[in-house]
């Protein structure tokens, strides 16, 4: 369960979260929708602890991890949360087995063992083929698929994603949120996905809706 409390974070001067508060259980698939400048990616940083609230607790079964030290938190980061972005943001002179097992070798895992785990990984989300390729050699959709493989390979129990179909066409997009559906039922990993998009919303256990800092609404599908 992650409890976010009260949260408050300014830049310049200006307030972009006002004591945002919420509740994520456990398997929870979750949207965070909202105009432009509403504070959805500050809020999905901030629970993703790339990025601190000037107050305000983040509290991961039981433990703020706000409070926590760099390494800390950078160890707990690694083993926890697995990030997708707008831009796949894979390393373009690694291979594509290379960028999905450095989590795994940042976390302390040997090579060979991470190396293994990036291919099944790679190899189950259809990507098989593309192990020793560079991400400039991948289409959209393939390198967006990588970019999921790479945020699982530490099987981390939440996955944070921040307009993860921003950059991909209808097809992928379909493709996209099939994997992220699959993976829901398949591993029950909890998902906080930042998103435009209506369809991928709609699909979601529950929609929390953003303005001006603040969390106007929270709906739970039936
Ligand atoms: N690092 C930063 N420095 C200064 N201002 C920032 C920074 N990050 C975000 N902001 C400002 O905080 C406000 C909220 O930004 P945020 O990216 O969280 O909104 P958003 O709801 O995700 O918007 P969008 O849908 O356009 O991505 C915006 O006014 C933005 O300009």
């Amino acid at each position: 369960m992650i409890e976010v409390k009260d949260i408050i974070k300014s830049y310049d001067g200006l307030r972009v979260l006002d004591e945002a508060s919420l509740t994520i259980n456990d398997g929870e698939f979750l949207s965070i929708v909202g105009p432009s400048g509403a504070g959805k990616t500050t809020l999905l940083q901030i629970i993703g602890s790339l990025e601190t609230p000037d107050s305000g607790k983040v509290i991961y079964d039981g433990t703020d991890i706000v409070k926590m030290k760099e390494a800390q938190l950078a160890a707990f980061r690694n083993r926890n949360m697995g990030f997708v972005f707008q831009f796949h943001q894979l390393l373009p002179e690694f291979s594509m087995a290379e960028n999905v097992a450095m989590p795994a070798m940042i976390g302390g895992m040997g090579r060979k063992e991470a190396m293994e785990r990036a291919a099944e990984l790679l190899d189950g989300l259809g990507l098989g083929g593309r192990l020793t390729h560079r991400p400039n050699q991948l289409s959209g959709g393939e390198r967006q698929r990588a970019a999921v493989a790479r945020a699982l390979i530490n099987d981390p129990k939440v996955i944070l994603a921040d307009e993860p179909s921003g950059s991909l066409d209808s097809h992928n997009r379909e493709e996209l949120y099939r994997l992220f559906f699959d993976l829901r039922s398949t591993t029950g990993k909890t998902f906080i996905i930042v998103t435009h998009d209506e369809s991928l919303a709609c699909n979601s256990d529950r929609v929390i809706h953003m303005a001006d800092g603040r969390i106007i609404d929270d709906i739970h599908s039936i």
